[in-house]
């Protein structure tokens, strides 16, 4: 296995209308990586993997699969993907739909054996227009993986399953990536990536602005948010031990000023709040949603 760069975009930008949907990305993906983009919606991952795949092109900037334009079906031949939104074809069966998408590979896996690894036995003679939301995405997720491709990229691949189902997907990418198999997965989820990726990228409004290891990020987005009601100033409080950032103050039903304290350790920062004789009241600290650590994120990374 090489540690060539299989999936590149360099310097990438990408508009529909006035907006901008990526800006400015660059990312290099080498055999062998599984990485994680994580985001947001509307953050431009969905536009990145359209990108790679040869879906659409970019604006300015360059991408590139196996070394070659991904619009061009030879670099694609050792691709497999599952985007999106994706439609089946409604009247063929699913064992027809896997046969053809597999007829495409020169080695691809065995009919019965992929039917039965995505739990798709008791399918296999249904029409694909009959399947459910989640018994169609682990037919695609099928579809990605039948070709034995060198490169996987999979667009939320899990959104809509339930629990069993998408252990089975996982088992299944786990199995592809021990293979040497790289992956590109995009979700929401953190803990979706943290059972399939090993390096993650994170973007926000079309740009990245964390690039790292899995560990990395999982302490990035180990926020807290205290909340408590102040007269001091925002720089006061920024100064604390741990502090990632302030977001801008709201005012009680009293009047006064509530502030909301983003920070990687709660009880550094409050401890500090006490020794430094901090006026404050009606403190509340919670665990800060994968949304709320990107906006910290975010305003850090702007500030
Ligand atoms: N075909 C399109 N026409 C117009 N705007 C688009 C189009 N595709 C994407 N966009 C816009 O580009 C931005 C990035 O969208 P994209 O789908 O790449 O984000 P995403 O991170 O994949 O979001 P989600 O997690 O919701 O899928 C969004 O503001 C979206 O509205």
């Amino acid at each position: 296995m090489s540690s060539s760069p299989i999936a590149v975009a360099d310097h990438v930008t990408r508009s529909f209308g006035k907006h901008t949907a990526l800006d400015d990305v660059s990312l290099e993906v080498t055999a062998g990586e599984s990485v994680g983009l994580l985001g947001p919606n509307g953050a431009g991952k969905s536009t990145l993997i359209a990108l790679l795949c040869g879906l659409r092109r970019p604006d300015s900037g360059t991408v590139s699969i196996f070394g070659g334009d991904p619009r061009d079906p030879r670099n694609r031949r050792l691709l497999g993907v599952t985007p999106q939104a994706t439609a089946v074809p409604e009247t063929l069966k699913v064992r027809e739909t896997i046969d053809l998408v597999a007829a495409h590979f020169a080695d691809p896996l065995d009919r019965d054996e992929t039917l039965q690894k995505f739990g798709l036995e008791s399918l296999a003679d249904k029409q694909c227009g009959a399947l459910s939301g989640g018994q169609q995405r682990r037919l695609l997720v099928a579809l990605a993986l039948v070709g034995r491709p060198e490169l996987v990229i999979l667009d939320e691949p899990t959104t809509g399953l339930d629990v069993e189902a998408r252990d089975t997907l996982w088992d299944q990418l786990r199995d592809y990536r021990t293979g040497g198999g790289t992956l590109i997965i995009t979700s929401h989820y953190l803990a979706e990536i943290e059972a399939l990726a090993e390096r993650v990228v994170v973007m926000d409004k079309g740009s990245v602005i964390a690039d790292g290891s899995l560990t990395d990020i999982k302490r990035r987005v180990d926020i807290r948010r205290i909340q408590l009601n102040t007269p001091e100033l925002e720089c006061t409080l920024q100064d604390l031990p741990s502090v990632v950032n302030l977001e801008p103050a709201e005012t009680t039903a009293e009047g006064g000023r509530r502030i909301t304290l983003n920070s990687h350790d709660a009880d550094a920062t409050v401890r500090a709040l006490v020794q430094r004789d901090v006026d404050f009241s009606d403190l509340e600290v919670h665990t800060a949603t994968l949304e709320e650590a990107f906006l910290a994120m975010t305003s850090k990374a702007a500030s």
